[in-house]
């Protein structure tokens, strides 16, 4: 057994998943080595770490520092993981190959004799994307600001399958965003964004709104990351593990979102499950009042629902790009259809189910103004089309926080 550490070799390791993903898939600690470029080559000669993901932006400079190069590495031109070898010789690998691969075949689609657009394709991303796809009897054209297929071109593919992203469009903390209009392609079958955070990207959301498949990269990043343990260790890991881990991270990662009618629990079943979980709690409406400096009630009362709603998006569109936390939104979030996709680009959203008789309007101007029946016929379908899950309240919030939680499958 080695004794000394395997890790993540970057500029700035805060908030990599891989140390949970290495932690998950095969118990081990990883160390998160943050070094700055000057710092490379005695970082790489010396012998403080046993095995090494690499990520950007050292994936080419660690090159010239290896004595050999695994034939996947030697193809993409760069290396995302290195091996010392039993004779202390350092091997450069490539397990984004393999990641890549694993999420276009995790699609379960024939892809042979299709053509995809690969936005970003002259990237190191893009690299290894079109390697992957070419290998898989896919044409593959890359399209960039300044490659031979623009933007502008696109007219003349407008018959392509698959699209693949391999910019950073879309990632956090810019989100949602989308390189590309997808309306003008007619015969696509998926779309496949390497972005893993947030978990659904603004490309992914309008492709499951025509309803074509997608796949995020949370799988492709699980993926690398198991090879990249099989080759430090020479123990296999199968795909049903690779699955199982990255359903687990996106579940720990993404926020749980309540919504339902006023009075319905949102606020207090959240603070329970929050505490339940170990997770942060923000309340939407605490969070406008901390934002805005006036209450949501006083600031309805005096400048209106409209301004309110305005405001209340504003908030959200920062909220929902965060990870890992309970969001107990406002009442009224459904009333603005924008607002779905700044919740579901990141969280899974939860209906909580009252019953109309035991909800109060107390404090609540826009229940009082309209009342529980006339709100409830107005938003009760939105409620239930919105949610990924509707949960029954019970006796009290605790108890209702229990169900959420073994409705969604977590431990708690
Ligand atoms: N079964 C239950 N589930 C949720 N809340 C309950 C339940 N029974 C009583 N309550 C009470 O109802 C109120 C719900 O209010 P709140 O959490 O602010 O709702 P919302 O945020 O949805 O408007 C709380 O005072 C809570 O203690
Ligand atoms: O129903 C609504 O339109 C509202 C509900 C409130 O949140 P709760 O549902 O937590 O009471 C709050 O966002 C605001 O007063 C508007
Ligand atoms: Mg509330």
């Amino acid at each position: 057994m080695a004794t000394r550490p395997y890790g993540v070799l970057g500029r700035t390791l805060k908030h990599s998943y891989t140390p949970a993903i290495y932690r998950d898939l095969a118990d081990m600690d990883y160390v998160r080595f943050e070094r700055e470029p000057e710092q490379l080559e005695e970082f790489l000669r010396g012998d403080e770490w046993e095995g090494v993901n690499v990520t950007i932006p050292y994936k080419r400079a660690v090159m010239p520092y290896l004595d050999e190069l695994a034939e996947a590495a030697e193809r993409l031109g760069n290396v995302n993981t290195i091996v010392r070898l039993a004779d202390g010789r350092l091997r450069g690998d490539n397990t984004d190959y393999f990641g890549f691969k694993f999420l276009v075949e995790s699609l379960g689609i024939d892809v042979a004799g299709t053509t995809a657009l690969v936005l970003g394709g002259s990237g190191g991303a893009g690299t290894t994307a079109r390697t992957v796809l070419s290998d898989m009897g896919v044409r593959a054209i890359t399209v960039g600001r300044s490659a031979e297929v623009t933007y502008d071109d696109l007219d003349a593919y407008r018959d392509v399958e698959l699209i693949v992203n391999c910019t950073p469009v879309g990632m956090y903390p810019n989100c949602p965003a989308s390189p590309l209009d997808l309306e003008r392609f007619g015969n696509l079958s998926a779309v496949i964004d390497i972005v893993y955070n947030p978990a659904r990207t603004g490309i992914m959301m309008q492709a499951e709104r025509l309803g074509i498949a997608t796949a995020g990269g949370l799988l492709m990043l699980v993926a690398q990351a198991a090879q990249a343990v099989e080759r430090y260790t020479g123990a296999h890991i199968d795909d049903a593990r690779i699955v199982e881990v990255t359903e687990r991270l996106s579940a720990s990662t993404q926020n749980i979102a309540l919504i339902g009618m006023p009075g319905s629990g949102k606020t207090r079943v959240g603070q329970n499950l929050a505490r339940m979980l170990g997770r942060e709690h923000v309340d939407a409406d605490a969070a406008f009042a901390e934002r805005t400096g006036r209450s949501c009630a006083e600031f309805i009362t005096t400048s209106g629902e409209q301004a309110f709603r305005q405001e209340e998006t504003a908030c959200l569109r920062e909220l929902g790009a965060r990870s890992g936390l309970v969001i107990s939104c406002g009442g009224g979030v459904v009333t603005r259809p924008e607002n779905y996709e700044l919740l579901h680009e990141n969280s899974r959203i939860i209906m909580l189910d009252r019953p109309l008789g035991e909800l109060s309007s107390a404090g609540r101007p826009i229940s009082a103004r309209d009342g529980v029946q006339k709100l409830a016929d107005q938003r009760m379908g939105l409620y239930r089309a919105w949610a990924d899950l509707i949960v029954k309240s019970r006796d009290c919030a605790e108890r209702t926080a229990e169900a959420v939680i073994d409705e969604l499958g977590l431990a708690h």
